[in-house]
């Protein structure tokens, strides 16, 4: 463990300073394309008019004898095509792979200026993370940048659970973490084949009606996601990180991967990955606050100006901790209505957007 004297210094001379606060720009959804396949490149322009981040994938889901291809088809991206306001992030290889090494010195060296953060697969604990440090402050250093690289952890190991706060204190360069279901199911030995989501077998049954054991039984799917996704949130939270739900593999039932994605926003991340364009859509509704929710807000802080005391309002006891939880909720309201005239609309806010 660093001294925290030394938190903040560079792991390598030459290297940017480490960032003291993690930017916050709206990070609704993170969409995985693969540069690789001519269909998703040529997307791409409208794909960055639509989604707040673009996720250039090099591991799973990439064919092996593709993993070039990608790598070289990102840094063609990221060298060719404006991304205006949208962030521009990988998923470099695990740490174990043949490719890692060659994944982020090649991106580093050739992207590095235009490349947010690194989205690093299956870490497991701090010292996963303290390798990915210093090589990316060596590698900064080599390559001149003046602005760190971001590290967003992929928690999808059971031993990345258990470890999941060290990892989130483990860098200043911790931008974030999501939340990987297909990777920890297997992890964990669950008995699914799914990508997120909850399970019909997953459930809590009533108790036999004493008058008619016989009577059907009332049943409810259980969230096998609460407990895990809560503790990242946390250890998120508590660090100045920001966490975010994973993938939902089945693109055609929409309705269940809205579900899985508003019980993730309701819980505290701030956005999901979205795999498909269908995904992109779910992700803006879901992670962007309910406009009623919003304008209940505002009113609380509006007759609370300064968050102190006891009120009614609209028959509901407001005080300084809901008065908080308000704030949360018009702050970002305003930082995506300055993107987003129509959102700007709806919540009652002069729109900053050309
Ligand atoms: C899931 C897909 C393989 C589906 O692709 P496809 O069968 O081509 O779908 P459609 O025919 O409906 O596609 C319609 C058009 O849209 C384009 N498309 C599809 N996906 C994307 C995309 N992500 N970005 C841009 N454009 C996309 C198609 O090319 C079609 O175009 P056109 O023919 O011109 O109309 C595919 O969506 C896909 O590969 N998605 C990404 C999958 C991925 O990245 N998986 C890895 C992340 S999940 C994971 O790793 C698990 C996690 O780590 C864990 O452990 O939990
Ligand atoms: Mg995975």
């Amino acid at each position: 463990m660093r001294s925290p004297r030394d938190f903040y210094k560079p792991l390598a001379v030459g290297a940017p300073e480490p960032l003291r606060e993690i930017p916050f720009p709206p990070s609704r959804m993170i969409h995985f394309f693969d540069a690789s396949n001519e269909k998703m490149v040529a997307r791409l322009p409208d794909t960055i008019a639509k989604a707040d981040i673009v996720l250039g994938n090099l591991e799973d889901a990439v064919p092996v004898d593709r993993k070039e291809a990608a790598r070289d088809g990102l840094v063609k991206v990221g060298k060719t095509i404006d991304l205006g306001d949208t962030q521009l992030w990988t998923r470099v290889n695990s740490l174990e792979s043949p490719w890692f090494l060659d994944d982020l010195t090649t991106l580093v060296s050739e992207i590095g200026d235009v490349l947010d953060v690194v989205m690093v697969p299956k870490i497991e604990g701090p010292w996963d993370i303290h390798y990915v440090d210093r090589l990316l402050a060596q590698l900064e250093a080599r390559a001149g940048l003046t602005k760190p690289l971001l590290v967003h952890a992929l928690l999808e190991t059971a031993q990345g659970v258990a470890h999941v706060e060290e990892i989130a204190a483990a860098s200043p360069r911790m931008q974030g973490m999501s939340f990987g279901p297909a990777d920890l199911a297997a992890s964990r030995r669950m008995k699914t084949t799914r990508v997120g989501g909850g399970h019909p077998g997953y459930l809590s049954m009533s108790d036999p009606d004493p008058d008619n054991p016989d009577a059907p039984r009332i049943t409810a799917q259980q969230d096998p996601w609460h407990y895990s996704i809560a503790r990242m949130v946390d250890a998120c939270t508590m660090n100045g990180l920001l966490p975010f739900y994973g993938p939902f593999g089945d693109i055609k039932d929409v309705a269940a991967c809205e579900a899985q994605f508003r019980a993730a926003f309701l819980l505290g991340c701030v956005g999901s990955w979205s795999l498909h364009p269908v995904q992109i859509d779910i992700a803006k509704k879901v992670f962007s606050p309910d406009p009623a929710e919003v304008l209940f807000a505002k009113k609380v802080i509006e007759a609370i100006p300064d968050g102190r005391g006891v009120h009614m309002i609209d028959g509901k006891m407001q005080d300084d901790a809901t008065w908080k939880q308000c704030k949360v909720m018009v702050d970002l309201a305003e930082q995506l209505a300055a993107k987003d005239p129509a959102l700007a609309e709806a919540y009652g806010f002069e729109s900053s957007a050309a």
